[in-house]
């Protein structure tokens, strides 16, 4: 029997920071990791999702290097070797989420498949674990929604399509969410053939206005978004993948050579014994409270497994909320007024805090900031001019929400999410001295025109004029 402090119960984003925060701070702390250490973000999500991004970005730039005057001529794909490099760029990242770098650090790492036995002991193989606090962080994988045929047919999940060494010909993709666009985007600008079937619309946690922007563009790409379509049947043709699909009342058939599930996720929850340690669950995850507590007080969640923002960041943030629960017995509780999220797709869309959507549907007052990245030297340099900011304050100014499309909008939402958690109002960012000719001047712009009525009101000419009469 193994005696702990803390038993960290699954060893990605979210357990590993919770294990080597607790380690690092003196907690006696054992992991519990099934499979890969690193778990989904480094395995079989961010890492090489992003990766194969920079890959399709790197096949589409020397496509449209003539617009700079430059010809590579038609650019050639080696998928195999995109592969590798997909597989490279975790090699690079696994050492720190390692065994060894663990053990170093302090924290006992138990490879296999955690179970409750009772609130307070968890049995892995043959071995015990009891432990004053638990921590469950065992997240999420990939939904398989109830399509008819589905179970004769072969099909990939993010946990296998990293894995393929020959480009997909055609590829259909279930789901419209960040996975569907990011990796539809990515195969299409590798080669690919790629069909997107999405039941609602793309992106619909998003605002719709810069949905539209990414739409656009994936459209541009050679993408086929067929949205508000219901998949019906699934089944296999000779080589291929055949769904039946109904849009607009029409039933029609698309067929592929691969098929990729995008539709959501699930909790990973099985066989964790969750009754024998008392814990509520429900369809979406395991139900805390804001400090991150189950239902069994001794034991914490967090990250996806708990259904909420399912981001690495999060998972992350949780983490640091348990730490500081568990081990100082602080008060900390989840904030999510300023939760930041990126889709990578080409361009960006990044939100952070509220969308103009979540306020009109609220009923709370407030203004919405437009600015355009047409209006952008430095997006005008670099021929990217599709994008836009919007930004949404109360009646006051105060800063409640950023939605941002555009080149490298991921990285310009950051100080929108400082603003918003410091309270800040849009002067502040307004009187900000951003760099000439930078993206970044979007942020400072779009502030600015908050105070472009009255800057400019016969009032303010008025005022101007008549003091200059005084010499
Ligand atoms: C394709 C894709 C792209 C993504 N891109 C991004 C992105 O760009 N940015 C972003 O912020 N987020 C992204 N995400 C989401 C991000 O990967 C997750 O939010 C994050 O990995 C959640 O971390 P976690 O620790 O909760 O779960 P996981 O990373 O899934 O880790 C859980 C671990 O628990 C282990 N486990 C499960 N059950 C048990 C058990 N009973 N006993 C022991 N171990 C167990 C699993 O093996 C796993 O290693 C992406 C996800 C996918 C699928
Ligand atoms: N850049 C990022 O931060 C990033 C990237 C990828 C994933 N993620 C995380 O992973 C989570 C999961 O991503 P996801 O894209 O799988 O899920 P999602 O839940 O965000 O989107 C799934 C989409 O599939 C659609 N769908 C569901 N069932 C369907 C069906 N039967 N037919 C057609 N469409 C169907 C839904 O309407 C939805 O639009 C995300 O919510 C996000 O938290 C983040």
């Amino acid at each position: 029997m193994i005696k702990t402090d803390l038993c960290v119960i699954g060893g990605g984003s979210a357990g590993l920071s919770v294990a080597a925060g607790a380690a690092q701070m003196g907690a006696d702390t054992v992991l519990v990791e099934s499979g890969k250490m690193g778990g989904d973000c480094l395995n079989y999500g961010c890492v090489p999702s992003k990766a194969l991004l920079v890959a399709g970005r790197a096949a589409r730039a020397g496509r449209e290097a003539k617009d700079f005057g430059i010809d590579y001529s038609d650019p050639k794909v080696n998928f195999r070797t995109v592969h590798d490099h997909v597989k490279d760029v975790i090699a690079g990242i696994e050492p720190h989420d390692s065994v060894e770098r663990f053990e170093k650090l302090g924290v006992q790492v138990v490879q296999g498949h955690g179970s409750f036995l009772n609130p307070k002991q968890l049995l892995v193989g043959s071995q015990v674990i009891e432990a004053r606090r638990f921590v469950i962080a065992t997240g999420s994988r990939a939904m398989t929604p109830p399509i008819g045929g589905l179970n004769s047919v072969p099909f990939l999940t993010n946990e296998s399509v990293f894995d393929l060494t020959d480009l997909p010909q055609k590829l259909i993709i279930v789901g419209g969410g960040p996975i569907g666009c990011e990796l539809g985007q990515a195969f299409r600008n590798l080669g690919s053939e790629v069909t997107i079937v999405e039941m609602a619309t793309i992106m619909p946690k998003d605002d719709p206005d810069l949905v539209e922007i990414v739409r656009s563009r994936l459209l541009a790409d050679g993408v086929n978004i067929r949205e508000k379509t219901k998949v019906i049947a699934a089944r296999c043709s000779d080589d291929s993948v055949v769904l039946e699909v109904e849009q607009e009342g029409q039933k029609k058939d698309i067929t592929g050579s691969h098929l990729l599930l995008a539709a959501g996720r699930i909790p990973n929850l099985d066989q964790l014994n969750l009754e024998a340690a008392g814990v509520a669950y429900e369809r979406g995850g395991i139900v805390v409270n804001r400090g991150l507590k189950t239902s069994n007080r001794k034991i914490y969640a967090a990250g996806d497994v708990t259904g909420g923002y399912q981001f690495t960041h999060m998972a992350a943030y949780d983490a640091g909320i348990i730490v500081r629960n568990a081990l100082f017995r602080l008060p900390a509780k989840v904030e999510h007024s300023a939760v930041p999220w990126v889709t990578y797709t080409d361009p960006e869309l990044a939100q952070v805090g509220l969308t103009e959507v979540e306020l009109r549907n609220n009923g709370d007052q407030h203004r919405v900031l437009r600015w355009s990245f047409a209006d952008n030297d430095r997006a005008r340099a670099e021929r990217r001019t599709e994008g836009l900011i919007k930004v949404m304050t109360n009646p006051k100014g105060k800063i409640l929400g950023a939605s941002i499309v555009g080149l490298h909008a991921g990285e310009l939402v950051l100080p929108w999410g400082l603003a918003i958690s410091k309270g800040l109002k849009i002067g502040d960012m307004a009187s900000v001295i951003a760099p000439y000719p930078s993206l970044s001047e979007v942020s400072k712009r779009v502030a600015g025109s908050y105070f472009t009525e009255t800057l400019f009101s016969d009032r303010v000419k008025m005022i101007v004029r008549f003091l200059a009469k005084f010499g």
